[in-house]
């Protein structure tokens, strides 16, 4: 089995997590694009009823709207019942990196606030501990980008402006900011570091989700395996 049919095996599950009348969270990447597609299959087949996303980046909400899937802001919602998108390193507690697809911010606006946070991953991204393969993205505002990266190098990190592919210059999240990419040599402490990194005046949000994903599938040669915390 190669990498991609092991995304769609987990997205092919994380669907028996949802159920008629639910506001479900829709993350980003390539992933949880499987299961967007599929979720937009059961909606139009009159498989579930009443269900609706809520996107985490434009991303999302253009495949959303493209496969089927009515879609909702937050603040037309009362409560999220669950949250659905990929990660860039799961460590043992099932703490994440997250925001290779530079949509962090409002992935974790709204996975935080999800009654559950289910994860999609395939075996590569299990990780000892965060930092051992990825850098953590974090979101900054524009015009405080090199102070914030000269501020970094108090963490023992060395940041990279994140640049556009099919763009000229920096990549410019959804909410219009900047993406530092910030490599940590070992990350003992996560939830204490996403704190510390938010406390920088500038920095918006980054990418270390610690103590909010509830379930894990990852996709692996012998099918599927469930982590939970
Ligand atoms: O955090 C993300 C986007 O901001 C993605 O969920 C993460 O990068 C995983 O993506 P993929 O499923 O394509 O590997």
């Amino acid at each position: 089995m190669n990498t991609e049919e092991m995304k769609k095996l987990v997205a092919k599950e994380a669907l028996k997590y949802i159920e008629d009348d639910m506001i479900v969270g829709l993350g980003t990447g390539s992933t949880t694009a499987y299961f967007i597609k599929m979720l937009g299959k059961m909606i139009m087949n009159e498989e579930l009823f009443d269900v609706y996303g809520l996107p985490t980046s434009y991303q999302a909400r253009i495949l959303a709207l493209e496969s089927g899937v009515p879609v909702v802001s937050l603040d037309e919602v009362d409560a999220i019942d669950i949250a659905v998108d990929g990660a860039d390193e799961v460590d043992p507690h099932l703490n994440l990196i997250k925001g290779r697809g530079a949509a962090l911010t409002m992935e974790k606006i709204i996975e935080y606030r999800a009654g559950t946070f289910l994860v999609l991953v395939d075996g590569s991204k299990l990780v000892e501990y965060l930092g051992q393969k990825m850098p953590v993205p974090i979101e900054v505002i524009p015009a405080a980008w090199r102070v914030i990266k000269e501020e970094l190098e108090v963490f023992n990190a060395t940041a990279e402006l994140r640049m556009g592919v099919k763009k000229d210059g920096p990549v410019v999240t959804d909410n219009g900011n900047f993406i530092l990419d910030a490599k940590f040599e070992r990350i003992e402490d996560p939830l204490d570091l996403e704190i510390e990194l938010n406390n920088i005046p500038g920095v918006v949000e980054n990418g270390i989700f610690a103590d909010i994903a509830d379930i894990v599938l990852v996709g692996t040669k012998e099918g599927v395996k469930k982590l939970e915390r």
